[in-house]
């Protein structure tokens, strides 16, 4: 299947595209070009969703008992057939949700090392020996996969996101059924063809497009799901949570962050204001791990805050597409005016908006923003404590490196942490002290890696860990297995 623009995306279940029976379509808008049409997204029903499951459910047995390695092997093809489409997948993705085509080419290659990463997990150990007190028997353990799992994704990476959950849930012999978000969705669907061209198992992995009212809520509540893994906001993943609990299923959450920058005395100026500017304001700040919080120790305050204006001023915002353009557009009307609303509040509430413009009338064009910068502000105001998706910045000065570090922790976000400095007593005192699940010195706070564990504290996850070698835990059971001969 070849996507046309203005195409309408079907859903994909049991090894074919399929029309939903409802008939109904909404179409999936370029943000940056308001009158371009990327593709009609299907409005599918929960019988759709239904046929999805069960195609799920009776591949699960035959795919279980397919050796890892081979197993490994249909993830190599996958990942071989994304790399000949990069470039047309990558154009999708800025098309569709906004971000430039540098960050959307480098998204899809990180989607192919993902895909391999997994396929070569097929060749590793899945347990251990133990001794037992019985001398002649043998104990050890193994693992064995969830079932059918549901994978529920957002837009801000449509590619990666999706991937560092279906790759490793396959490799371990679970199957999928992919509810995509449906501002990405026809960039899903050229995922699911790479899928579909590498001839995996008929039902091995499904996807169906729709409300996340309906279909989300479809997969939380559905009883032959056996496990569910959800990266969004923090209302939907509770409702995932909660949903899940009910019904004894297994959940894992990647939800929102508010993430602190530390800028110390002792700092590179010049490359704090580099990581704070490339952690907050790339992908127009639509990233959980983007930095929102620029906490400066007063001795440095004046200075850096010069240079971080001197170099936020040279932010090209536009079209994505076009090589110039540094930033691209809000990914959508929803965010655009949240994040207008947030620039609201906070002048209301008295913070000073120190660079940006929060009366910026939608560009007929497109949902554009210019980057926004506030200071003078409190921990109480919801620019502080909510996590905004946009790029805006909070300044905030504190007397001393140790303040600082109380100030970070304010929060009831711990995802991810940055600071800068050259002491190695304040690397690890921040080390230490912060309420992180990533933490990064001397580096940006956005930057995930693949091959290591990803997850945060506190509210931004289900203090599960995903990606590397960590994800085996979400996707698998561990069986204990005692042999007396
Ligand atoms: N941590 C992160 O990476 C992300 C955080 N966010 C935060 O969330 C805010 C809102 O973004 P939004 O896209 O609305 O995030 P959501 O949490 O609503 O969407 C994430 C995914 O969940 C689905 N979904 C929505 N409602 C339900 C439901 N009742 N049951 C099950 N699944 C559901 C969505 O489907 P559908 O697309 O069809 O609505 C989408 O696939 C952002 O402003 C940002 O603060 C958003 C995206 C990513
Ligand atoms: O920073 C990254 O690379 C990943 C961020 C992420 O997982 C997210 O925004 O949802």
């Amino acid at each position: 299947m070849v996507f046309q623009a203005g195409e309408t995306i079907f859903n994909y279940m049991g090894g074919k595209w399929m029309p939903s029976a409802t008939g109904r379509v909404e179409s999936s808008i370029n943000p940056a070009r308001l009158q371009e049409v990327v593709g009609y997204v299907q409005t599918s029903s929960i019988e759709d969703l239904n046929q999805a499951v069960e195609a799920a459910s009776l591949a699960k047995k035959a795919w279980r008992k397919l050796s890892a390695p081979a197993r490994g092997e249909y993830l190599y093809r996958v990942a071989d057939l994304l790399e000949q489409r990069l470039l047309e997948v990558a154009e999708t993705m800025t098309r569709e949700m906004g971000k430039t085509f540098v960050e959307a080419k480098g998204e899809t290659a990180r989607g192919v090392a993902i895909l391999r990463y997994y396929a070569a997990e097929g060749m590793r150990k899945v347990g251990d020996v133990i001794p037992s007190t019985d001398s002649s028997a043998l104990m050890y353990t193994t693992r064995v996969p969830l079932g059918v799992v549901g994978v529920i994704t957002p837009w801000n990476f449509p590619v990666a996101i999706p991937l560092w959950k279906i790759a490793p849930a396959l490799i371990y012999g679970n199957t999928v059924v992919f509810k995509p978000a449906s501002e990405t969705a026809v960039t899903a669907a050229q995922i699911m063809r790479c899928f579909h061209e590498a001839s995996l198992p008929t039902g091995v992995i499904n996807m169906v497009t729709g409300k996340g009212s309906v279909i989300g809520q479809g997969i939380i509540d559905h009883s032959s799901v056996n496990g569910i893994t959800f990266t969004g906001s923090n209302e939907t993943g509770k409702r995932v949570a909660y949903g899940a609990i009910h019904r004894g299923a297994k959940y894992q959450l990647e939800m929102g962050g508010k993430n602190p920058i530390i800028v110390a005395e002792d700092a590179d100026l010049d490359d704090a204001v580099e990581a704070t500017v490339n952690g907050g304001l790339r992908s127009t700040g639509q990233k959980c791990t983007a930095t929102s919080r620029v906490i400066v120790v007063s001795a440095v305050y004046e200075v850096f805050k010069e240079k971080l204006l001197q170099r936020v001023r040279q932010i090209k915002v536009g079209d994505g597409m076009n090589p110039d353009i540094w930033m691209g557009p809000a990914a959508n009307e929803s965010q655009y005016q949240t994040v207008l609303s947030y620039m609201k509040a906070g002048i209301e509430a008295g913070a000073s908006l120190i660079y940006g413009d929060q009366t910026t009338e939608r560009n007929e064009n497109g949902y554009f923003l210019k980057p926004a910068i506030f200071e003078n502000v409190s921990n109480e105001m919801s620019i502080v404590r909510e996590e905004i998706f946009g790029p805006v910045l909070v300044l905030m000065k504190a007397h001393s490196f140790e303040e600082a570090i109380e100030m970070a922790n304010d929060s009831e976000f711990g995802l991810s942490a940055s600071v800068f400095t050259k002491n190695i007593g304040s690397m690890l005192e921040f080390v230490n002290e912060m309420e992180a699940g990533l933490v990064r010195i001397n580096s940006e706070s956005a930057g995930v890696e693949l091959q290591a564990p990803f997850g945060g504290m506190k509210q931004s996850s289900s203090h599960s860990r995903e990606q590397g070698q960590a994800a085996i835990e979400f996707f698998t059971s561990i069986k204990t297995v005692f042999v007396k001969p």
